[in-house]
């Protein structure tokens, strides 16, 4: 082991059951390196960066740290050998405060007779904030209702928090806007010019060639590749993943708007106190309306304020037929679907099985003339959704926390397929899974628009706005900026023109 290098792993095996999850890895990673971390959903990423944070044990192999032996039984021993890792899930407490937090485990030097100094906590959090120039989150603050973005943060200060000679972030970009993606990649840059070191889980090839020093690609739990970024490719990476080639575009080829006249959905002057500001827009058959904007300009809020689930101050959502969309049950009724960013917490029932969660949307559509709804169908169409969209699974019983990242969000969107759908609210479809499946979620969505289905796209992700819009609605501080339609101006520089 060289003076350079920080870890070595060799022979690393880690089974679930009968999911042989990462087999035989081997991996260096050097000080000053920032290394990238690819492959399929469901290859064995997350769990090899868990077993090297003390989150799991590995079952076979070795790991060495500065030239020790290194096999970590917890996540605050991985932090004591200054190792800190920022989750794919959601890791934070939702019922204490961001503060608290940021330092849970680690509270002993905040208190003293049992009592914790919480002045002395919130200074010390402060500081981590101002240190790494991360956004402000209220420290005060209870994490209840927090939005993604602000939970990923506090999450990235309590890893920043330790003061870590390795950070290891596990799909954490996707989860941020524009804005506070670019200050992450300052702060790994700041990282890197210490001398520490981060290996980074990211779907997007680009970004991961923009960002890393190299890259290791995992194939069904296996290293298949591990290369200098400056030597290597997008298409050479994908090749790699996925054992074929998948290059060539999938986002969609004509360059005007193309729907129908006949308004589907229609939001007027709606405003919900804190988060939108008198938001009025059209949504037609056969249309995909993107919505775009930095992190507090409210896009995520659109969503869940469609679907019936925000206490509107004032205005309405009504569908073109007149119906009020007062509530999430008046939605469903109303053959409307909602995909959120943050599937955990608002979409699935994460302990409950594969085939509970597909079904639960269709579960009138299942009934038979008798009223109810026999077990056989219930297993169909769960089998169908795992099949179209190759959830990677032991079968439809498996619970919803063994599944990886990017196959719970194949449930996520999956789910709702079975249904007649009028209206699709997408918030950041694509969050977490890999290119194969981005090429066929976006397939999904142009048929949706074939078959005159009504389509809000909320996205972090410009490219995919752009790509998939008919018209894309810029938001600035809960209100809306300005409406391009795809025959306008209808690129990136135009766009974060109008957004910062
Ligand atoms: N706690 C668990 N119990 C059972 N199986 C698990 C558990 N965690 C992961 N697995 C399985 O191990 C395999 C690898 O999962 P892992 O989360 O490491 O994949 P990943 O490459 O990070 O995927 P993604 O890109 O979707 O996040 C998958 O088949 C997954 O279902």
């Amino acid at each position: 082991m060289s003076a350079e290098t920080i870890l070595e792993i060799k022979g690393l095996h880690k089974y679930f059951g009968p999911t042989h999850a990462n087999k035989n890895v081997n991996l260096t990673l050097r000080k000053g390196e920032i290394k990238g971390l690819i492959g399929e959903n469901g290859s064995g990423k997350s769990t090899l960066l868990s077993q090297i944070a003390g989150i799991y044990k590995y079952d076979a192999g070795e790991m060495i740290l500065n030239g020790k032996a290194y096999a970590p039984a917890s996540p605050l021993e991985a932090n004591n050998g200054k190792i800190a890792m920022v989750t794919q899930e959601l890791g934070v407490v939702d019922k204490l405060p961001v503060g608290i937090n940021i330092f849970l485990g680690r509270l002993n030097r905040f208190s003293s007779r049992g009592a914790v100094n919480v002045k002395k906590l919130t200074k010390t959090a402060a500081r981590v904030f101002e240190e790494w120039n991360l956004p402000p989150v209220p420290l005060g603050a209870m994490m209840t209702g927090m939005m993604i973005e602000q939970r990923k943060i506090v999450e990235l200060a309590r890893a920043l928090s330790i003061e870590p000679d390795i950070l290891l972030l596990d799909e954490i970009t996707q989860s941020l806007s524009l804005n506070n993606r670019n200050n992450l990649y300052g702060l790994m840059s700041k990282l890197k010019q210490m001398g520490k070191s981060v290996i980074v889980i990211t779907h997007d090839i680009e970004e991961m060639l923009a960002i890393s020093d190299s890259i290791t690609v995992l194939r069904d739990g296996a290293v298949v590749g591990d290369v200098k970024t400056s030597e290597t490719t997008a298409d050479k990476i994908r090749y790699m993943m996925v054992g074929r080639d998948i290059s060539g575009d999938y986002y969609r080829a004509d360059h005007k708007p193309d729907y129908s006249d006949e308004v589907v959905l229609r939001a007027d002057n709606i405003t919900v106190s804190g988060e939108l500001e008198d938001i009025s827009f059209d949504v037609h058959k056969g249309e995909i309306l993107g919505f775009c904007g930095l992190s507090d300009s409210g896009i995520h809020s659109i969503g869940k304020t469609v679907y019936g689930l925000s206490k509107l101050k004032s205005g309405s959502v009504r569908l073109g037929g007149g119906e009020e969309i007062k509530n999430a049950p008046d939605a469903l009724r109303c053959n409307m679907a909602y995909v959120p960013k943050d599937r955990d917490n608002e979409a699935l029932m994460i302990h409950a099985s594969i085939q509970e969660n597909c079904t639960l949307p269709s579960l009138d559509k299942l009934k038979g003339t008798s009223g109810l709804i026999s077990p056989a169908n219930l297993k169909r169409l769960s089998a169908e959704t795992v099949d179209k969209l190759s959830i990677k699974c032991t079968g439809i019983n498996q619970s919803m926390d063994a599944l990886s990242g990017g196959n719970k969000q194949k449930v996520n969107l999956g789910r709702w397929l079975a249904k007649d759908l009028k209206v699709l609210v997408l918030d950041c479809p694509t969050r977490g899974v890999d290119v194969g499946v981005k090429r066929y979620i976006y397939s999904l969505m142009k048929q949706a628009k074939a078959d005159g289905i009504a389509t809000i796209l909320i996205s972090d992700e410009l490219t995919e706005v752009l790509g998939m819009a008919d018209r894309l609605i810029v938001m600035k501080d809960g209100r809306m900026s300005k409406t391009i339609r795809r025959d306008e101006e209808f690129t990136e520089h135009s766009v974060i023109e109008v957004m910062i």
